[in-house]
């Protein structure tokens, strides 16, 4: 489950981008988080990871306080979170099967353990048969589905996508969007902030949009609510 309350975000340089944030998401549910450019949507998802503490307020992931969380157990909060971004963040000279890999590797997880799941996943997401390719030789949408091979193949309870279909043609995205339901089918939390109209008012789930700082709307099977 992820808990916010009263939580209030000020950067350094003075710029207020969350300003009174009350959510709760629970495990398994699908959300997606619109708003316009600067109310603060990444700025949600880097507390949930960590990236950033609240100023004031809390925010609770699966029982763990973020901002009072010992230093040493931030790889295990990390650890049930996987992200998706935009521009994918692929490392370029490694391969598919490399670039999934890695993510087990730095937690030292058993060779065996390694290669099954990251065939799984890569099976997963349609992929197996392009494990040995670098990113450049993939498209832009086989290039998004390693990022999502890569964020999901230590089983997290949250997968977090920041604009996963941004860089992508209509139809690739998508095929992005059936691999993000299986997966929340699957029981993992899916959290999308999106500025997709079509996507929102076409694949309907729980929509919480953000505008300065603020919840403005929270609706179940809600729609995109901006002009494009
Ligand atoms: N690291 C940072 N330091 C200072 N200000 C920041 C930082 N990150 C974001 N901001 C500011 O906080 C506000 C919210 O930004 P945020 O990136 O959360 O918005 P967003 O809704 O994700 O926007 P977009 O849809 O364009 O990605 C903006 O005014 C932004 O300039």
């Amino acid at each position: 489950m992820i808990q916010m309350q009263g939580v209030y975000k000020t950067y350094r340089n003075g710029v207020t981008a969350l300003n009174g944030l009350d959510i709760r998401i629970d495990q398994g549910e699908f959300v997606y988080i619109v708003g316009p450019s600067g109310a603060g949507k990444s700025t949600f998802t880097k507390l949930i990871y960590r990236e950033e503490k609240p100023t004031t307020g809390t925010v609770i992931i699966n029982d763990m306080n973020t901002s009072t969380l010992k230093q040493r157990r931030i790889p295990m909060l990390r650890r049930q979170i996987g992200v998706v971004y935009q521009d994918f963040r692929l490392l370029p000279t490694l391969t598919v099967y490399e670039n999934v890999a890695f993510a087990l590797e730095v937690i030292e997880e058993k060779p065996d353990n390694i290669r099954r799941r990251v065939m799984d996943v890569l099976d997963q997401v349609r992929l197996k048969n392009k494990a040995r390719f670098l990113p450049d030789e993939l498209s832009g949408g086989e290039q998004q589905r390693v990022s999502i091979a890569r964020a999901i193949v230590n089983q997290p309870k949250v997968l977090i996508a920041d604009e996963p279909t941004g860089n992508l043609d209509p139809d690739t995205s998508w095929e992005i969007m059936h691999i993000l339901e299986e997966i929340n089918e699957a029981g993992t939390t899916v959290l999308m902030a999106t500025h997709s109209q079509e996507i929102v008012n076409t694949i309907r789930k729980r929509v919480i949009a953000i505008e300065d700082g603020m919840v403005v709307r929270d609706q179940s099977q809600g729609e995109y609510g901006y002009q494009m």
